[in-house]
């Protein structure tokens, strides 16, 4: 991907990303905001809420992006055939899951190790606590990572937000979660306008839904901002490297390099640290079952990619 700033021309941060349109914002979060509608230059180029990008204008409200400045991480997710930028430049990531509808907690497994491996911090925010008789089902299944120190904020959207807001204050956050979660609701609680914005779009889009089908990037009254983005069903981590991938649980890390063979694939080899860790129960065993099967899909993906 090119980082080209050397171009010239005005900068601005991607607001919204829809398909090959993007909209850049100068002087974002300022009176003097301006949104701009942008396409790329470059037939391959992709671009991410969250980026910061050059542009030349080409007509009233309208530019084509020509460059990009350094990323400081990149969320995105990828399987054998196909990636999909996520957002750039992120302080936060907030893993909503809910009462119900029933949460995956691979999913989570899922965000967690993209973010260790973008550097990024995480909270994971249980939603519509208010749906009391599942709060207990829903705390079980969160407890592994509670156990391996993960805040989890419990709160309902939509009665009170606020308990969210002190944690997003000056920091540029992404909500991601399975489609129903209630990330809508949650933005639209602790951004006002973005009801209305996400209208906007939907109308230009022409496409008439109500779940979110794009990401966008709103500005917070305390500081910082917000991105909403898709719901997502799967979230392929095929781009990770394959000796990367143990390190991302940072629970297996006091064994990673103790197992007998340098090459261990932690599956049925003798004097494995991480599998007598998980049998001498170190290591929870869903987090394992995680591990092994993220690996698989990154080495489908390599076979893949091979031409296997
Ligand atoms: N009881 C209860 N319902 C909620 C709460 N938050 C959201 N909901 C409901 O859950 C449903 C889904 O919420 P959304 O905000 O659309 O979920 P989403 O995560 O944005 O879903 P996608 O747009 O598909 O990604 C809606 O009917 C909301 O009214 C809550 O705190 N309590
Ligand atoms: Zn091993």
């Amino acid at each position: 991907m090119k980082h080209d700033t050397s171009a010239g021309g005005d900068t601005g941060l991607v607001t919204a990303a829809f398909g090959r349109h993007y909209e850049v914002t100068t002087e974002f979060g300022t009176p003097l905001e301006t949104r701009v509608k942008c396409v790329p230059r470059g037939k391959k180029s992709q671009y991410a809420c969250g980026d910061e990008a050059v542009f030349s204008p080409s007509g009233e409200g309208q530019g084509v992006i020509t460059g990009l400045a350094p990323r400081r991480n990149l969320l995105w997710r990828s399987d054998a055939f196909r990636e999909k930028l996520i957002a750039a430049n992120l302080d936060l990531i907030v893993i909503v899951v809910a009462t119900e509808p029933g949460f995956s907690d691979l999913f989570i497994s899922r965000c967690l190790i993209a973010a260790e491996h973008q550097r990024i911090d995480t909270l994971i925010v249980l939603n519509k606590a208010d749906l009391s008789d599942r709060l207990d089902a829903a705390r079980a299944q969160l407890q592994p990572f509670v156990a391996l120190g993960h805040e989890v904020l419990e709160l309902s959207a939509l009665e009170d937000a606020e308990p969210l807001r002190p944690l997003l204050a000056g920091r540029r956050s992404i909500l991601v979660g399975q489609s129903g979660m209630g990330k809508s609701t949650l933005i639209n609680t602790l951004v006002p306008e973005a009801e209305a914005a996400t209208r906007e779009i939907s109308e230009a889009l022409d496409s008439g839904k109500h779940t979110t089908t794009f990401a966008r990037l709103y500005a917070l009254k305390t500081g910082g901002s917000i991105i909403d983005s898709p719901g997502m069903q799967a979230f392929g981590l095929a781009h990770v490297p394959l000796d990367e991938l143990p390190a991302c649980f940072p629970e297996f890390r006091p064994w990673l390099g103790h197992c007998r063979f340098r090459d261990c694939k932690h599956e049925t080899e003798p004097g494995c640290a991480l599998t007598a860790a998980l049998e001498r129960g170190d290591i929870h065993p869903r987090r394992f079952e995680h591990f092994r099967l993220i690996r698989s899909e990154i080495e489908y993906a390599l076979g893949q990619r091979r031409g296997w």
